[in-house]
């Protein structure tokens, strides 16, 4: 890969990580702790990409990295070429607990980032209109989060992630705070969503039957120092079945590939 000046490289990645690193000071003061190593991968055009691990090898870490939330001790983030210096609309998040405004509708929510950005009226009534409807909350405008259930107030961050209509899409664990039917119906809804209007996204899960039912590509992280131990390219059609043999098949070899030392 070539530099081509300061902070611009060339390459046909939307995002790139490069050498990427993280060291934090010890919370005793003592010593540091290198949560991430020496982290290389590419996310392509409308990739569904998965990064798969343990609880606490890093993976909230590397997607604040990725977001601009946090910046790496070593290496880069690129995304088309332009090195990540801050949170930018272009990468929208979806955290596990969707920190939506509670003193605000879902309409003013999934409407907030484009008024924010100066969106025109007309066109921010159309963005909100259009991803309620593609998330399935059509009828839900003029309700308060805290009306409405866990699931549907994921929908409400995925509505509006997508109404900032960036460019990748960066996802933490979004339905690990949700019961285990909604988790799956959540998991269709994404495929959904996705298949409907497709985005680069990065997710990124503990779990592997969410793992397998998402991804084009899964990278199965370490524990920390955690860095890239495989990746596998998942071309089964969706929608995916959880007791199909091949899913089954790829389920157990990327468990038994997982780095189970604490
Ligand atoms: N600001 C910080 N200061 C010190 N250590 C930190 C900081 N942020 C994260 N860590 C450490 O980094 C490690 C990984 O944390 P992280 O939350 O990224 O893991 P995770 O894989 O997302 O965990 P989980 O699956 O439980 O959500 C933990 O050991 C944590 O203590």
């Amino acid at each position: 890969m070539e530099r081509t000046e300061g902070n611009v490289i060339a390459g046909g990645a939307v995002l790139e990580c490069r050498n990427v690193g993280r060291s934090f000071d010890n919370y005793d003061g003592n010593g540091r702790n290198e949560v991430l190593r020496n982290m290389n991968f590419e996310v392509h055009e409308n990739e569904f990409l998965v990064l798969f691990g343990a609880g606490q090898c890093g993976k909230t870490t590397l997607l604040n990295i990725l977001a601009g939330l946090d910046m790496p001790t070593e290496g880069e983030v690129y995304t088309r070429g332009r090195k990540v210096t801050g949170p930018a609309p272009e990468r929208g998040v979806v955290y596990q607990k969707t920190s939506l405004f509670p003193w605000m509708t879902v309409e003013e929510n999934v409407g907030f980032g484009p008024s924010v950005r100066h969106v025109p009226e007309k066109e921010r009534r159309e963005l909100v209109k259009r991803y309620l409807e593609l998330v399935g909350l059509t009828g839900f405008e003029k309700s308060y989060p805290g009306q409405l259930s866990g699931g549907m107030r994921q929908r409400v961050g995925i509505a509006r992630a997508y109404a900032n209509q960036p460019d990748i899409m960066l996802m933490d664990e979004p339905f690990g705070h949700l019961d285990a039917q909604t988790r799956y119906m959540m998991e269709e809804e994404l495929q959904r969503i996705w298949q409907k209007e497709k985005r680069t996204v990065v997710f990124v899960t503990n779990n592997i039957e969410e793992a397998l039912f998402l991804a084009d590509r899964i990278i199965l992280l370490t524990n920390c120092p955690t860095h890239i131990k495989e990746e596998y390219i998942i071309d089964m059609p969706h929608p995916r079945d959880y007791v199909d043999s091949e899913f089954l098949r790829l389920r157990q070899l990327i468990t038994d590939n997982m780095d189970l030392t604490l």
